[in-house]
């Protein structure tokens, strides 16, 4: 299973992007800045807009699915339960992980932004899709939220998952890191090799790095062990 990006072009009132490489399977992160095109490469990843040049192929991958930035815009039913209804899950499962069990009959704009974006995670990693891209998933979120965001990410078993986040205090545990710049895809490449490269990395790992630690992974408790282990 794997998405590769060829030569991919993509231009908007000025704005252009550009990215090639390949997303196997696995956990990835693409990091950058306010503006710098993660939502516009998430988009093109999806399939819903056309590259100008280049391709977007999608290899032994049978589902898809785009968790939008903004959850207020996934929204169609005009209650919680049947919210969960339409994305084909069983309401009482989702509800149960995003604890929302107390709101079914609430119309979903009486959520809090964080309430809802817990809905229409939760909805995403219950119906688990080979290829899932979470964009911003842990915005609105306190670290609490997060931390459960991580740890969902962390139990796929299988499939691709690409996090777009500019993300700098909870992360998961991810296989790959790229970046965007100025609408440019940038691969580092796996992880650990990948982390001194990562020009965007969390202040916690940029410390880290500078007090001459190695962490195996991109999570705050990586970079401590590093830093223990560097003490030993
Ligand atoms: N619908 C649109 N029409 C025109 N320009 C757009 C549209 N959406 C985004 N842009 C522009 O495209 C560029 C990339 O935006 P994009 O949303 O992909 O960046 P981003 O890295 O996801 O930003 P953020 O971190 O704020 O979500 C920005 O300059 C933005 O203003």
């Amino acid at each position: 299973m794997r998405v590769e990006v060829g030569e991919v072009v993509f231009s908007r009132d000025g704005f252009c992007l550009r990215a090639n490489g390949t997303f196997d399977e696995g956990v990835h992160i693409v990091s950058g800045p306010v503006g710098s095109g993660k939502s516009t490469l998430a988009i093109l990843l999806a399939g819903l807009i056309t590259p100008a040049s280049g391709t977007v192929q999608r290899q032994g991958v049978n589902s898809v699915l785009l968790l939008l930035q903004f959850p207020e815009h996934q929204i169609t039913a005009p209650t919680v339960e049947r919210e969960a209804a339409s994305w084909g899950l069983a309401p009482d499962e989702v509800l149960a992980l995003a604890d929302l069990e107390e709101r079914a009959d609430e119309d979903p704009f009486h959520l809090s932004r964080g309430e809802l974006k817990r809905l229409t995670l939760a909805c995403a990693f219950i119906r688990d899709p080979d290829l899932l891209l979470l964009d911003e998933p842990f915005s609105s979120l306190d670290c609490e939220r997060k931390r459960w965001v991580c740890s969902m990410i962390e139990e796929r078993w299988s499939g691709i998952t690409v996090i777009f986040s500019h993300e700098q205090s909870v992360l998961p545990r991810v296989d790959a890191i790229w970046e965007m710049e100025d609408g440019a895809l940038i691969e580092r490449g796996s992880v650990p090799g990948a982390i001194p490269s990562w020009r965007h990395a969390p202040a916690y790992l940029a410390c880290a790095l500078e007090r001459g630690a190695r962490p195996e992974n991109i999570r705050l408790a990586d970079a401590r062990e590093a830093l223990c282990r560097i003490r030993d």
